[in-house]
C-alpha cells in the first residue's frame, strides 16, 4: 500500500511522519508528475486552503487529483484539506475539489479559540485527543454523509464514500487511530477493485 500526501504547503510532513510508524509507504505529491504515479490513498494536509487551492491549481495537480477522487480513491482531509474537498463554503462562492456534499464554514471558532485540544469520541474509533488550529467546522451535511464527530454540538468528523474530512488534525496527538481507520477505508477499496 502507498498513500500519496498532497505537499505543496501546511503540515504535510506530520502526516507522513503517522504512516511511517504505520510502516506504510507515502510519497509527496509536489508537482504533476507525481499525482501521475499509482497510489492507493491520497491525504490532504492542514495549513491554509487558499493557499494550497491555489497552488493546486498553477502546479496542475488539481485536475488529475479531483478525477481520482471522483474516481472514488480514498482520500483523507485534515482542516485545510476538509475544506479543499467541501462541495461549499460558507459565505464563499469559491470550490476547490467540491466532492464531499458538506457545507464548512471557515476560521469557525473565532479568534480566542483559534487553537485548542480536546478529546472525544469519534465514532467507529472510540476517545481520541483532536488538536484544532484556526479549524472549520461542518455546518450542514447532505445525503449519504456519515458523521463521526461531534465537539459542542459542531460537526467535526465526517466519511462520504471514500472521503474522510476531520476539523482536527490528528496528525499533531501522535494518536494514529484516524489513520489507522482511512488504511481501513483503503484495504476495503482495494479488496473491492481486486474483485471487479
Ligand atoms: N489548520 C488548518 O488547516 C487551518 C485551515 C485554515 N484556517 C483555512 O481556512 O484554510
Amino acid at each position: 500500500m502507498r498513500i500519496g500526501i498532497l505537499a505543496v504547503q501546511g503540515a504535510f510532513k506530520e502526516h507522513a511522519n503517522i504512516l511511517e510508524k504505520l510502516s506504510v509507504e507515502s510519497f509527496e505529491i509536489r508537482k504533476r508528475q507525481d499525482i501521475e504515479r499509482d497510489c492507493d490513498g491520497i491525504i490532504l494536509p492542514g495549513g491554509e486552503s487558499t493557499v494550497m487551492g491555489k497552488l493546486i491549481k498553477e502546479l496542475e495537480i488539481f485536475d488529475v487529483l479531483k478525477e481520482k477522487i471522483e474516481n472514488k480513491i480514498p482520500v483523507f482531509g485534515t482542516c485545510a484539506g476538509m475544506i479543499l474537498l467541501a462541495s461549499q463554503i460558507e459565505d464563499s462562492k469559491t470550490v476547490h475539489f467540491g466532492t464531499l456534499p458538506v457545507i464548512v464554514k471557515r476560521n469557525a471558532y473565532g479568534r480566542q479559540l483559534g487553537s485548542f485540544r480536546t478529546e472525544q469520541k469519534m465514532e467507529n474509533i472510540g476517545v481520541i485527543p483532536m488538536e484544532f488550529i484556526r479549524a472549520p467546522y461542518v455546518k450542514e451535511v447532505k445525503d449519504g454523509v456519515k458523521v463521526l464527530a461531534t465537539v459542542e454540538r459542531h460537526i467535526v468528523a465526517v466519511q462520504y464514500e471514500n472521503q474522510l474530512a476531520t476539523a482536527f488534525h490528528p496528525e499533531l496527538t501522535g494518536n494514529t487511530s484516524v489513520h489507522e481507520y482511512f488504511l481501513e477505508i483503503i484495504k476495503k477499496r482495494n479488496k473491492f477493485i481486486n474483485k471487479i
